[in-house]
């Protein structure tokens, strides 16, 4: 499918490395480098706004590498652009590493996946229909 961008900074449009990768990676957009100290959070642009079709979102994930490498995660993990968000795609980094961590502008620093999601609207009812389950949750089937 083709989706509508902006692309408002020195970066290549996003793009997917591999043949069959499922997310593209998302760079940094930035005037000049950003220090995440240990266990510090910041929210890093990408100059980028897109024009999601309706049905359809886009999930801000971290990416692998860097989380095994550096410990960078992404405080809001999986973050959801809605399809009408129109302002600037941001990341919300978070070092978990003893180390400070530096972004700089270029930098992959996440990936984004568009996926279709259901719109559903509600029926209320008294009782659910009843299933094996039923309740029991939180680890109910044991954790071994
Ligand atoms: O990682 C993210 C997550 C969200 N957004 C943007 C797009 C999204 O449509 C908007 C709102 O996000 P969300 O609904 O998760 O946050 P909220 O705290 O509920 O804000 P709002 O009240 O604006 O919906 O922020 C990003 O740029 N990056
Ligand atoms: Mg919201």
């Amino acid at each position: 499918m083709i989706i509508r961008i902006i692309n408002r900074s020195k970066n290549n449009l996003p793009a997917y490395e591999t043949a069959h990768a499922a997310g593209m990676d998302l760079r940094a957009d930035l005037e000049s480098a950003v220090i995440l100290q240990p266990m510090e959070r910041k929210l890093i642009p990408t100059g980028l706004h897109i024009e999601l079709p309706e049905g359809f979102e886009a999930q801000i994930r971290p990416r692998s590498g860097l989380a095994f490498k550096h410990g960078i995660g992404i405080v809001n993990s999986p973050g959801t652009v809605d399809a009408d968000y129109r302002g600037e795609i941001k990341v919300l980094l978070i070092n978990f590493s003893a180390e400070p961590f530096e972004v700089n502008t270029g930098d992959r620093i996440a990936q984004m996946i568009v996926a279709r999601h259901e719109k559903v609207s509600w029926e209320e009812v008294e009782i659910l229909n009843e299933t094996s389950r039923g309740a029991g949750g939180y680890g109910h089937t044991g954790v071994g």
